[in-house]
């Protein structure tokens, strides 16, 4: 961040200049033909008074001129730092770690995306450019000061530097203040996103007194801490501008005197007290300036710890591979598991997994709800960390070491929810990437959406609602099979993705995906077809943590275990 000029190096740079050396040049060449002008008239001398009103004219057409040019170029530094900050921290959550986005609510993503980023453009970025135009505005109007009276300017300095002293004093509380206030933004987000998605929860529970006493508690929090932000700032301005009429005071004081003792002129006087404004507005606004910008500080500490938990350092030392196609197999060797628990060791949920997944078959994984069938798959999709011991390789590769934009191109999943983005069915089918229409018909026909696609006017330009709810969920699954199959990926994971299916689509659309020859397919299924099991290359029985059979469905059948018991259970 502290490099934040590589945004617009361009108008960083001018708005530096114009701000922090042309302005204030020019302020100062105005208060010298100012004194000029008064000297002139006080002298009764006409030539040199009309002189000194051309200068000073001319001197207020180039002041103008340059604030323009400083405030533009700095907006537009401002608006081109916005848009590429945005972005490019909405690529950092974007391409997070997988497991540690899960980790963070999407309240606090959507709240960096927001406030914190507001803050850090308004405090952090304008402060910045305000500190040094304030700064160098009063090192100009001071070195003028003195070069027309140095007593007067020192008297006018000490009075001067009391709110600086001040707002340093206070500068720490008010970033810990700002802390707060930003947290309790943050909580207010999150608790206003949680409360929306979940309003079909809330009103099938009856709990709306509940949440609206929960978002109270934290609307409270974050208006009062607001407001002791707002007072602690309205502490500061009076301070500041107690400060600045006093300095007036001093300036306009002193001065005369030293026009009676003969040290300075009254044009002397009035170009010290109009230098004195840009020495007093500079200081009470630097005071404010130094804190916002450590205000501002605060939101990029805020910001930096998120991405830096959301990106895992690569601790290993090998660099990661591509692996571009799959050529033999997928291995499990000794593969144990338990989710991580903050804290605890949590319980054990794959015990040594051991098993050899070859190219172009066609695997049916079965079992008991919660024998562990979508963990296996979560883990060859790297969802989770594999524990230390065992392995899971594709072509002998281990995956820890495949990188995972170059394992997704290999491995695809569908699974049991769907998200569906705001927009066409081609759209979510596609997800930006482009085929061909053949391509796309063929996954629409063989994902059994043709029907839905044919019976809509707008066909596969439909928009399918915030999340798809224009679909029933069937038809989103229809929608995440043909995302899968429109990609041809080698290998492709069914997580019970045909769910909301009845047994005639499921059906079709398991035979369609037994039909790709060359693909390498794990489907898990809860619904026992003896006509479909046949089909499969092996039936892959789960229970309680561990694989107890592996083959065909008649091979199966006949050894009268699992698989049969559990046939025998829901076939009945
Ligand atoms: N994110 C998670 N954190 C902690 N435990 C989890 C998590 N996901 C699953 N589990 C636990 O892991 C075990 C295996 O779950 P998994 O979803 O893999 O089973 P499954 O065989 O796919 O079940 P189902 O058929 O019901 O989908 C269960 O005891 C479940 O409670």
């Amino acid at each position: 961040m502290k490099n934040f000029k590589k945004y617009d190096r361009f108008n960083y740079y001018l708005a530096l200049v114009f701000s922090g050396l042309v302005y204030p040049l020019i302020n100062l060449l105005l208060a010298m033909v100012l004194k000029r002008l008064i000297d002139a008239g006080v002298a009764r001398d006409i030539d040199a008074l009309k002189y000194a009103i051309v200068a000073c004219l001319l001197v207020c057409i180039l002041l103008a001129a340059a604030v323009f040019i400083s405030e533009l170029t700095k907006n537009k530094f401002v608006n081109n730092f916005s848009k590429k900050y945005r972005k490019h921290i909405f690529d950092e959550i974007i391409t997070s770690d997988l497991n540690e986005f899960n980790n963070n609510s999407i309240g606090d993503f959507l709240s960096t995306m927001t406030n914190t980023i507001a803050t850090i453009e308004d405090k952090y970025i304008k402060a910045y450019f305000n500190v040094i135009s304030n700064f160098a505005l009063l090192l100009f109007s001071v070195v003028g000061m003195f070069i027309i009276n140095w007593k007067l300017s020192i008297a006018v300095l000490i009075i001067s530097l009391l709110p600086l002293v001040l707002m340093s004093l206070l500068g720490g509380k008010m970033q810990t203040k700002q802390r707060t206030v930003l947290q309790q933004q943050d909580d207010y987000v999150s608790q206003v996103k949680d409360a929306f998605s979940g309003f079909l929860v809330i009103k099938s529970f009856n709990i709306e007194k509940q949440i609206s006493k929960e978002f109270q508690i934290n609307n409270n929090k974050r208006a009062d801490g607001e407001l002791a932000l707002a007072e602690f700032n309205n502490i500061s301005i009076s301070i500041s501008n107690f400060s600045g009429y006093l300095v007036f005071l001093v300036a306009y004081g002193l001065g005369m005197f030293l026009v009676i003792n003969g040290s300075t002129s009254i044009g002397g006087v009035t170009a010290i007290v109009q230098l004195v404004n840009f020495v007093v507005m500079p200081m009470s606004k630097l005071g404010l300036e130094i804190n916002n910008k450590k205000a501002g500080g605060s939101a990029v500490k805020t910001l930096n710890q998120l991405l830096a938990k959301i990106h895992i350092p690569i601790k290993n030392n090998y660099p990661y591979l591509e692996l571009n196609s799959f050529a033999t197999d997928i291995k499990f060797v000794k593969v144990n598991f338990s989710y991580p628990q903050p804290g605890e060791k949590g319980k054990r949920v794959l015990s040594n997994i051991n098993l050899q997944i070859e190219k172009g078959k066609k695997y049916a994984l079965v079992g008991m709800s919660g024998s562990g069938k979508s963990t296996l798959l979560k883990l060859l999709m790297k969802y989770y960390k594999l524990e230390q011991n065992g392995s899971i390789s594709i072509d002998n590769v281990n995956i820890n070491k495949i990188n995972l934009a170059s394992l997704y191109k290999l491995i695809n999943i569908v699974q049991q929810d769907v998200y569906l983005f705001d927009d066409t069915l081609a759209y979510n089918i596609k997800l930006g990437e482009s085929f061909t229409d053949k391509e796309l018909n063929d996954a629409i026909n063989k994902s059994g959406l043709r029907k839905l696609v044919d019976s809509t006017p707008d066909g596969i330009e439909m928009n399918v609602g915030e999340e798809g709810k224009e679909l029933s969920g069937g038809q989103k699954q229809r929608v995440s099979i043909a995302r899968a199959l429109i990609r041809k990926t080698p290998i492709l994971l069914m997580d019970e993705a045909t769910s909301a299916l009845d047994q005639k689509n499921t059906t079709e659309i398991e035979n369609a995906i037994l039909e790709v020859a060359d693909l390498t397919a794990i489907v898990v299924t809860h619904k026992l077809n003896p006509n479909l099991l046949k089909r499969y290359y092996a039936i892959i029985f789960m229970k309680e943590g561990t694989i107890t059979e592996i083959g065909s469905f008649v091979d199966l059948m006949q050894q009268k275990g699992d698989l049969y018991n559990l046939c025998s259970l829901t076939m009945n």
